[in-house]
Formats: C-alpha cells, structure tokens, sequence
C-alpha cells in the first residue's frame, strides 16, 4: 500500500508542478525533510519504548520502570527542539518557494508582449501574486511537508509494529488502504470549491481597487455607499466560497474521522484477542494503540492533503500560461526605421460589432503628422494598432515594408516612442521616473528636459518622491521628457499636452516638431494653427465607423 500511494503521491505532486519549487531549493527541502524524519523517528520509538514502560509497571520493576520513563522523556525533549527546528526550515523553504512562484509569475511578464499582457486583468496578476499565494502557502507546500511526514509515520509506526505481531500489521494497513481511498469521494467538490474561492478572490480584489481608485467621483456624487454595497457584495460572494470550501473540507474529515474511530477499534479488537491468546503481552496494548492510531490518522489525512494538494497546485498551470507566451518569438527583430510606415485597408472590428475602417496613411521617415478626427473616430484604437498593442485587425500595417503581422512585436518598442494620453508616474523619485532604471546620458536628460518644457520644475524636483505632487500638466511634460530620453525615431504623441496651457503646448509641439530626425504622429484635438506650420501632413479620420 505504501508503495502504491508513494507513486499516486508522486505523480500528484508533479501533475500540480511543485515538484520544481522543491527540487530549486534542494537544500532547504533536504533540511525540511531530514527533520520531518526524525522527528517521526523520536515520536515512534517513544511510543515503542511506551510498552516497556507499561511492561515494568505491570512486573512491578521500579528501576526498570524509571528508566524507561526517563528514556521517554529524553526523546520526548530532543523531538520538541528538533520539531522547533522542523518548523523553521518549513517556513524558510516555503517562503522561498512562494517567492520563486512569485518570480515566476513576474519573469514573463517583462518578456511578453504587450497585447499576451492584455489577456489577464492587472488586478488577476496582484491577485495571483497575493491572494493565490496565500492558497498555496496554506493549501499547498504545507500539504507537501504532511503528506511527507505521514508516509514516514505510516513506515515507522508499520515497521514497529510488525515486532509485536504480523497480524496487527496486516489489520493496520487494511483499515489504512480503506482509508486512504475513502476522501477520493470528495477530490471533485474540493477542486472545485478551490477555484472558487480562487476566482471569486479575484473579482473581490478588481472590484475594490476599482471602487477604491474611483473614490472621488462617488465622494462627489454623494454616492459612497455604492463603493460599500458593490465591495461589500463581492466579500460576501468570498466569505461565501470559504465557508463553501471549509464545509466541504469540514464534512470530508470527520467523515473520515469517524471511519479512523471505527478502524483504530478493529485494531484495538484484534490486539486484545491476541493479548487474550498470550500471543503478545499487555503491554503492548497503549504501544500498538499510539501507532496503529499514527497509520490510520495520517493515512487519512494524507489523502486529503493530496486533494488540496491536487486542487491548489491547478492554480500554478494558469500562471505557466504566461510563462508559455515569453517563449514565443513571434517574428523578425525591428532594430531600426529606415524609410516609412504604411497602414492598407486597416480596419478594426469590436465585439459589440462595431467596425472601423482606416483611410490609406503613410508615415514618411522625419515627416511630422498629426491625426484628427471626431471623438470615437478611432485615434486612440489607431495607436494601439501602430504601437503594437492591438493584434486583431484586418489590412496591413507595413514598417519599412515589412508587415506586424510578421515582426516580433515586442521589438517594436525598439523604434517607437508612445506618450499616453494619461500618463502614469510610480511613487518614485522625479529622476527615477525620468529615467526608468535607463543609462541616459546628462546631455540627453538635460535637453528632453528642456523640449518637454519641463525645466521650470524637474531640476528642483528630481530627487522629489512623486506623490500626486505634481500638477496635470507637470505630469505630461514630466512623460513628454521621460518618452524624449528613449532617443527612438518614430515618437507616437496622444493628446500629450492636453493639459498643458496653450502657451506651453505649443512650444513642447514646436521643439519636438523641429527635429528633423524624428518622425512625429500627434493625435489631437487642439490642432493649433501654429503647430500646422511644422506639419507634413493633417489626417482626418472620416473614417467609415459603423455597426455591422
Ligand atoms: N476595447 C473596445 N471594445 C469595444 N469597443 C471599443 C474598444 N475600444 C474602443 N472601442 C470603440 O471604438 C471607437 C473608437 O474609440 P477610440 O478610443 O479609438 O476613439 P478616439 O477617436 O480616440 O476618441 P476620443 O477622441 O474620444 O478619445 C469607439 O466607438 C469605442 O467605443
């Protein structure tokens, strides 16, 4: 029996991947697992030597007596430090596992690209990082460790009981074997209470940072006690799925409790008709009561550590998902814009079935453009589909002739500069968030400084921690610059400055506009007659915007 649940134990643990973690930090699992041994090894040949306590007692030898109490209670003390010790090594190598989950989780995540990014939520990543992680801990590596420590007991407590009679171990593993499978009944309602309460984490996280971030816009509305009932609904909806998962973990184990009571009677049933034939002593009888209970009890419980074991570790597959898409290189390296950017027959089609159809553009090399056009024409999606963010479209977009369809497009950045219309800035230092952990030369930091007219606040400022501390406008200038120091040649430009006074607008679109080197897009909606002059060319986006 134990042979065979070594291997569905095995095989449980590599179908769930942890078998990867523990294998990283073979050291510290080592310690862990050495520890766990003797531990067991102390605790079994305690309840060993019980029966020569209660053997002296009962032929009234007191020296005898006392020196078997005494042996008990030297192991007894030694398993205490050597079970504190246990403990230690648990958590270091858990926490050591959880982190290279964590990296795991994070590693791919700055090799995919931007559009394999899109396809989970920020939210479901800090949640992976966060909320699965503490499924893990719980519901994962400690499993590993129980389901380990109970194999040794089952061993241990097996090979000693065998020296009092075969029978009493072959009555052991039966009652064991039937315990062993009984919890299997329940693998599919705890898998399934799992995920729940995994996803239903998640959407409880979305839903209060989403609240959370909107705070004003209720505060302003009198309405605050939307961002109560929605969160507050959604931790139901969690609490809920808990005590769904506890209850189901609840009524597996003292099922299997009671099966284990009526087990470890048998045991007991058999060892007194032994004792009662004079086939062993009446010591015996608190011995084999501590270790046949030590085989039932963990046979039990390490059949159901392996379903939790099973449901947690099918959390660590959505998270190979990512790591799968960094492996894909999809296409040729971008490293340089020779000539020109032409986008054919491009349109776009949404879920809603709403259609956009892109007018034919080129983009020339050093050539200045700005596109225009109604609210809802398409500007923003037209970004997303020249940076690269956006994958589903029909047509072509050609840089230097090549097609997206087949550039690896996380290259792309290589050539091409974005700034967003909202741009974000970390709770960093103004320098920091300038220059992104970059080597810039002083000479390029100085003058994208000065093109963003940014000088009026970034120099006194650079070692300022950003902490809403900085005006609408101090913000886009800060980006403009921070976009600047990546010296790429296609700078794509949406609404940049749109909260920048007029004055300085114009001079942050003059100074970029008069590089000759750069070729500029700029989506606006305040297309200035100034800026007109150092323009190419104006786009409209009279595009055909239907519903089909
Ligand atoms: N992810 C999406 N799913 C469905 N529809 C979308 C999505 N993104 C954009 N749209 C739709 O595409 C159209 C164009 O949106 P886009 O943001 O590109 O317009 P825009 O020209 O930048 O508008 P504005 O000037 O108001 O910023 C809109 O009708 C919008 O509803």
């Amino acid at each position: 029996m134990l042979q065979c649940s070594g291997n569905i134990i095995l095989s449980k643990i590599r179908e769930g991947k942890m078998v990867k973690y523990l294998k990283e930090f073979k050291f510290e699992n080592f310690m862990v697992f050495l520890l766990i041994t003797i531990d067991i090894a102390l605790a079994v040949l305690s309840s060993v030597f019980l029966a020569n306590v209660l053997n002296s007692l009962i032929a009234r030898e007191m020296n005898q007596f006392f020196l078997w109490l005494a042996i008990d209670i030297v192991l007894w003390v030694v398993d205490s430090f050597v079970q504190g010790a246990r403990d230690v090594w648990k958590e270091i190598a858990i926490q050591k596992q959880l982190n290279a989950v964590r990296r795991d989780i994070i590693e791919p995540l700055t090799e995919i690209s931007y559009s394999d990014f899109e396809k989970n939520s920020k939210e479901d990543y800090n949640s992976w990082l966060n909320n699965d992680t503490k499924l893990l801990y719980d519901n994962g590596f400690h499993q590993i460790y129980f389901v380990y420590t109970g194999i040794v007991a089952m061993l241990f407590s097996g090979i000693a009981i065998i020296f009092f009679h075969w029978v009493l171990l072959l009555t052991t593993l039966l009652v064991g074997a039937i315990l062993f499978y009984f919890p299997k009944i329940f693998k599919k309602s705890v898998e399934r209470d799992t995920e729940q309460v995994s996803d239903v984490a998640n959407d409880a996280l979305a839903t209060s940072t989403d609240y959370l971030r909107g705070y004003e816009v209720l505060y302003h509305n009198k309405q605050l006690g939307l961002m109560q009932e929605r969160t507050m609904g959604k931790f139901n909806q969690l609490a809920t799925a808990n005590v769904k998962l506890i209850f189901t973990r609840a009524w597996m184990q003292y099922s299997l409790l009671g099966a284990s009571m009526l087990g470890q009677f048998l045991i007991l049933a058999v060892a007194g008709f032994l004792i009662m034939n004079g086939q062993i002593g009446i010591g015996v009888v608190m011995s084999v009561g501590n270790l046949s209970g030590t085989v039932t009890n963990y046979s039990k419980s390490v059949a159901n550590s392996l379903i939790l074991l099973n449901a947690t570790g099918k959390l660590l597959e959505k998270y190979g998902k990512i790591a799968d898409e960094s492996k894909v290189t999809d296409g040729e390296e971008v490293t340089d814009f020779e000539s020109k950017l032409e986008l054919k027959n491009l349109s776009v089609a949404f879920p809603d079935g709403q259609k956009i159809e892109y007018p034919e553009i080129v983009i020339e090399k050093g050539k200045k453009y700005a596109i225009i056009g109604d609210s809802g024409s398409g500007k923003s999606t037209l970004i997303n589909l020249l940076v690269g963010n956006k994958r589903d479209y029909e047509g072509e977009i050609l840089l230097d002739g090549k097609d997206y369809k087949g550039i690896n497009r996380k290259s792309l950045p290589h050539v091409m500069s974005v700034i967003m219309q909202f741009p974000y800035l970390f709770r960093e230092t103004v320098e920091e968030n300038l220059t992104l952990g970059r080597k810039i030369s002083p000479d390029i930091f100085d003058k994208s400084i000065r093109i963003a007219c940014a000088d009026d606040f970034v120099f006194n400022k650079l070692d300022t921690i950003y902490d809403k501390n900085l005006s609408g406008g101090q913000q886009e200038r800060l980006s403009v610059a921070r976009e600047l120091m990546g010296t790429k040649p296609i700078l794509v430009m949406d609404e940049s400055t749109a909260s920048v006074d007029k004055k300085t607008a114009l001079a942050v679109e003059k100074n970029i506009l008069e590089n000759p080197d750069l070729t500029v897009i700029m989506i606006t909606h305040h297309l200035y007659d100034e800026t007109q002059n150092y323009l190419d060319e104006v786009i409209h986006l009279d595009t055909v915007n239907n519903y089909v």
